[in-house]
């Protein structure tokens, strides 16, 4: 679905080509791609229909300045409204009160509110070392209460005792009191969650917001919830003052359209994403990463960009023209492409702006041991002489040593990357004519875009 997109973006994008402005007539295709993006992505259609709008009237009659296409302008726009909409910068917990800090939890049933509380209270000691308490006000499911238990104590966090047999308000109260007596910094307090929203329910957290009086009042919510979000956020924000947003469940399937429905209804900000189960699975929340994800196509303007300056295409097209000729593929090309990898600014910075998707897939990789392992070839490379780099077939085992002492590496790496260069030499040979720029755009893995040199490795 994501990539289909992308597809059908770039193809509006190269027939907006050579139109200096965006306009009524060329803006309203796109617009109608970006509107099926967000639906797909689950957005809500009012809210939906508002931020076409918004996009609109940014965009119309805007100059289209450098390099940049309308179109590509234009998603530049959608991006950016995408990530304003759902609030910029970071914004972490509000802790500014006379101790404990009260955080109250608020959310429908299976949200996550539980879950998160832990991994709250394990950012909230380990991040910023406060002294965190946690307390269940769900006296209707004991098993609730044991889960909270259990979750606090990997967290490190100290548990306060409740049982189904007492009042929400009591339970609050009384671990309030404990919170005071015992110097806590933070007192996270849990509640019971319906699986729709309740009349009874909405009361009872009313009242434990009344009685709290609470410096964070903070909404989970389901990412995979989709158009429901709507319904679930204006309830919680017509019952409670909510100050900020959880968005659980990232990891999963969906494209997290609830993130920017939530955040229009409610209008507090979405301060952190869960992404996983597991305790450490709780990020700040990043609105511009977040507005890639939900057009499925992470920040192609600045990868378009970026790719393009960073490729030397003259210099590609040199050397496919040197394979296709015969002439043979050196140490020296080997090192150019290397250079031309660092030139694009680096494979992490790559990594940020590539579709989510795409980013999930890479991220297996460890980028930084890649790039360490860049600048160890390089290093080697520059170690030889030019006659080496041109005939690495001549090199002795007494030149690999000293090279690798000069490249301050072990010279198991030297015959690492011989065998790698030979492989792919081996590799090119068997090329047929026009095949490296094939490759290249291949690798560059998205349609209507610059092809990236391939990767030696
Ligand atoms: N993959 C993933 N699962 C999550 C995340 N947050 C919570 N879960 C899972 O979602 C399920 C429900 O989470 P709970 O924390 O029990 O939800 P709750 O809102 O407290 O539910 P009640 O206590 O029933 O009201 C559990 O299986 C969690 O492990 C997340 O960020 N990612």
């Amino acid at each position: 679905m994501a990539s289909a997109l992308t597809d059908k973006l770039s193809r509006l994008v190269k027939q907006m080509r050579g139109q200096a402005r965006i306009t009524e007539a060329n803006v309203q295709d796109m617009l109608r791609e970006v509107r099926m993006a967000l639906l797909e992505a689950d957005v809500a259609l009012p809210v939906v229909r508002d931020f076409i709008a918004r996009v609109k009237e940014k965009a119309l009659g805007q100059e289209v300045l450098g390099s940049l296409k309308p179109g590509q302008a234009l998603v530049g726009i959608v991006n950016k409204e995408l990530a304003a909409t759902m609030g910029e910068g970071v914004a972490d917990i509000n802790l500014a009160a006379q101790p404990p800090a009260v955080i109250l939890m608020a959310g429908l049933q299976g949200a996550g509110k539980t879950t998160t509380t832990a991994k709250l209270a394990k950012h909230l000691q380990e991040k910023r070392k406060k002294k965190v308490l946690t307390v269940s006000g769900d006296v209707y499911r004991p098993a609730a209460i044991e889960q909270l238990r259990t979750v606090t104590a990997q967290a490190g966090a100290e548990w306060f005792a409740s049982g189904p047999e007492q009042k929400p308000r009591e339970i609050a109260l009384a671990a309030l009191d404990y919170a005071k007596k015992h110097f806590f910094d933070v007192l996270l307090v849990d509640t019971a969650g319906r699986l729709a929203i309740d009349e009874v329910l909405m009361q009872e957290i009313k009242e434990l917001h009344a009685v709290l009086n609470p410096v964070e009042t903070l909404f989970v919510v389901d990412a995979m919830q989709g158009q429901d979000a709507v319904n679930t956020a204006r309830a919680f924000k017509e019952a409670l003052p909510l100050t900020g947003i959880v968005l659980t469940k990232l990891d999963g399937d969906s494209r997290g359209g609830a993130a920017l429905s939530v955040r229009q209804i409610t209008g507090a900000p979405i301060k952190f994403a869960g992404v996983s189960e597991k305790l450490d699975g709780l990020e700040v929340f990043d609105a511009e990463r977040h507005a890639g994800r939900i057009l499925g196509m992470g920040d192609i303007v600045a990868l378009v960009e970026q790719v393009a300056q960073g490729v030397d295409m003259e210099a590609a097209q040199k050397l496919a023209a040197k394979v296709k000729s015969g002439d043979g593929f050196d140490l020296n090309d080997f090192l150019g492409q290397l250079q031309q990898m660092k030139q694009m600014g680096g494979l992490s910075s790559l990594m940020d702006k590539l579709p989510a998707q795409l980013a999930a897939k890479a991220g297996q990789v460890d980028m930084g041991k890649a790039e360490r392992d860049i600048r160890r070839k390089e290093g080697i490379i520059c170690s030889m002489t030019p006659h080496e780099r041109r005939r690495p077939d001549i090199i002795k085992a007494t030149r690999k040593k000293r090279i690798a002492a000069g490249a301050g590496v072990q010279v198991q790496e030297v015959n690492r990357l011989l065998n790698e260069f030979d492989q792919m030499r081996t590799m090119m040979k068997k090329m047929k004519s026009g095949g490296l720029m094939k490759m290249m755009k291949k690798m560059g893995g998205m349609k209507g875009m610059p092809g990236m040199p391939g990767m030696p490795f």
